[in-house]
């Protein structure tokens, strides 16, 4: 089995950039069960809804991509923007695809309900966790504070995926403090392309990491 839940230490840090070259990397599909900030684009066309996560991994990777379980259209954390949009939250139970790749909203504890967080999904899914984490100031904290949290739901972590510059330190204090595998790390890539990508993860991860 190769299913990985990819989460991370807040919002807008990487986490999809990450999931569309580990998609790529494994070969997998990919699967978003709660996309909020998208609006509906009308007559549903044959794909991902433009804006979406899933529309990039698609355009980055070709990979198969499977249908979100709820898009909500206010950029906010799922419980809220389904409160606004005055729906609930469906069932989340993880499609049988193997290779999957499946990324949450934003960090380890943002609500899916009022009564479930991110982490308590990713818990009762028992799917290995990988953590979407930077690299820079402020990543210690929030990275022993996301995987203490993982930790404390009972959580699978598989290890933590770094994104940014070089931090060699930062990178090992998380790992030893963390007791936590340090699986790759992606640079910022500048152009940000299909080849870039698969190139990076081809460079700074293994596989067999992910076997
Ligand atoms: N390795 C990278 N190289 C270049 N740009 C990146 C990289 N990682 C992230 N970005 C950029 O940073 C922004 C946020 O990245 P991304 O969408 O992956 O965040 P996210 O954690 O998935 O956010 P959300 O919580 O909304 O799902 C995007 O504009 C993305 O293109
Ligand atoms: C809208 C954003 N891009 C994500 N889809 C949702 C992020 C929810 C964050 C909630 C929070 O931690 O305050
Ligand atoms: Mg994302």
């Amino acid at each position: 089995m190769a299913r990985f839940v990819i989460t991370g230490t807040g919002t807008d840090i990487g986490k999809t950039v990450f999931a569309a070259g580990l998609t790529g990397l494994l070969n997998a599909s990919y699967w978003k069960p709660v996309q909020t900030g998208v609006a509906d684009p009308g007559p549903r066309r044959d794909g991902p809804w433009p804006g979406s996560d899933a529309a990039f991994v698609h355009a980055m990777t070709g990979a198969p991509i499977l249908p979100e379980a709820i898009i909500l259209p206010e950029p906010l954390s799922p419980h809220r923007a389904a409160e606004l949009a005055g729906v609930t939250i469906p069932d989340l139970t993880p499609p049988a695809a193997d290779p999957l790749v499946i990324e949450g909203a934003g960090g380890v504890l943002v609500p899916i309900t009022r009564e479930m967080l991110s982490a308590d999904l990713f818990a009762r899914w028992g799917i290995p966790v990988v953590l979407v984490a930077t690299t820079g100031l402020g990543t210690i904290s929030h990275t022993l504070t996301a995987l203490e949290s993982l930790r404390a739901r009972s959580c699978r972590v598989h290890g933590v995926a770094f994104v940014g510059d070089d931090n060699p330190d930062n990178i090992a204090t998380i790992a030893a403090l963390g007791r936590v595998r340090a699986l790759g790390r992606l640079p910022r890539l500048d152009p940000l392309t299909p080849a870039t990508l698969s190139a990076a993860m081809r460079t700074h991860f293994d596989p067999q990491d992910f076997a």
